[in-house]
């Protein structure tokens, strides 16, 4: 009936959950998706790796808001102002938004899984491919957007430089809301290690692009379990609808196939 009537409503497709996304998106029974399992036994160390760099201007944070999907941060992407470079990359990458992935609980809510373990919840920051002309470009092209990951652990002693974007959380309860948000530099956000995994891989939502250059930091940053009920009291609805909370944003892993992960670390 609803490929039928081909719905396009993305909405839809998150009301009706991952396993239906391919009747719309076909690319999400694809051979590059994300996110997927990273497994010791699977991963090969590639001493050619290099670092990873991030030179990120404070002020070019712009907003932040509640899409319905996620607690998003956006930036000003109109020229290189604060990019990602090295690591796998072949080029600078300009930041566009930082977003999470949270579970209805603290034992779950990470999109990636390490050697069976899931964490509360997972950071993502998408920079894409300047050597296009813009995003929409990019995300249609394989070499096009870059994530950097970073697992959120619960934990007693939390980062204190997450406060600032959970304070916010209260400006943009609902669906829609968005808040001025400004003079922030995300890299205070990043752990101590720059260890990273790398994969090729995909959107973990519709359209599920195959676009995507993963890069998973091993060493999560630590949050309080207060910081993720927070997270949790956010809501995917607008404010004049029925309360439903934004809780388990996260997409089931997929499958591997014949995609190497590469491990900067030994
Ligand atoms: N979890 S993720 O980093 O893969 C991710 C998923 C969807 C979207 N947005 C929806 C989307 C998909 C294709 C184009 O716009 C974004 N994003 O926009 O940063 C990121
Ligand atoms: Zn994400």
């Amino acid at each position: 009936y609803l490929a039928g009537r081909g719905f396009h409503d993305l909405s839809l497709y998150f009301f009706l959950g991952p396993d239906h996304w391919y009747k719309n998106y076909p690319i999400a029974k694809g051979r590059r998706q994300s996110p997927i399992e990273i497994n010791n036994k699977d991963v090969h160390y590639d001493r050619s790796l290099l670092p990873w760099f991030a030179s990120y201007d404070p002020g070019a944070a712009k907003t932040i808001l509640n899409n319905g999907k996620t607690c998003r941060v956006v930036f000003d992407d109109s020229f290189d102002r604060s990019v990602l470079r090295g690591g796998p990359l072949p080029g600078v990458y300009r930041l566009r938004q930082l977003h999470f992935h949270w579970g209805s609980s603290d034992d779950h809510g990470s999109e990636h899984v390490v050697n069976g373990v899931r964490y509360a919840g997972e950071l993502h920051l998408l920079h894409w491919n300047p050597k296009y002309s813009n995003y929409l470009d990019a995300v249609r092209r394989a070499d096009g957007i870059a994530v950097l990951a970073i697992f959120l652990q619960v934990g007693k002693t939390p980062k204190p430089e997450m406060k600032r974007i959970l304070e916010e959380i209260n400006a943009i309860k609902t669906k829609g809301k968005e808040a001025p948000f400004t003079n922030f530099d995300p890299s205070i956000l990043f752990p101590k290690s720059h260890d990273y995994w790398t994969y090729h891989g995909s959107f973990t939502t519709p359209p599920c692009e195959e676009c995507i250059t993963w890069i998973v930091l091993r060493e999560p940053i630590i949050v309080s379990s207060d910081q993720m009920a927070k997270l949790r009291s956010l809501s995917k609805n607008a404010e004049n609808e029925p309360n439903l909370p934004l809780v388990d944003n996260w997409r089931p892993t997929q499958p591997r196939y014949f995609r190497m992960v590469s491990a900067s670390f030994l």
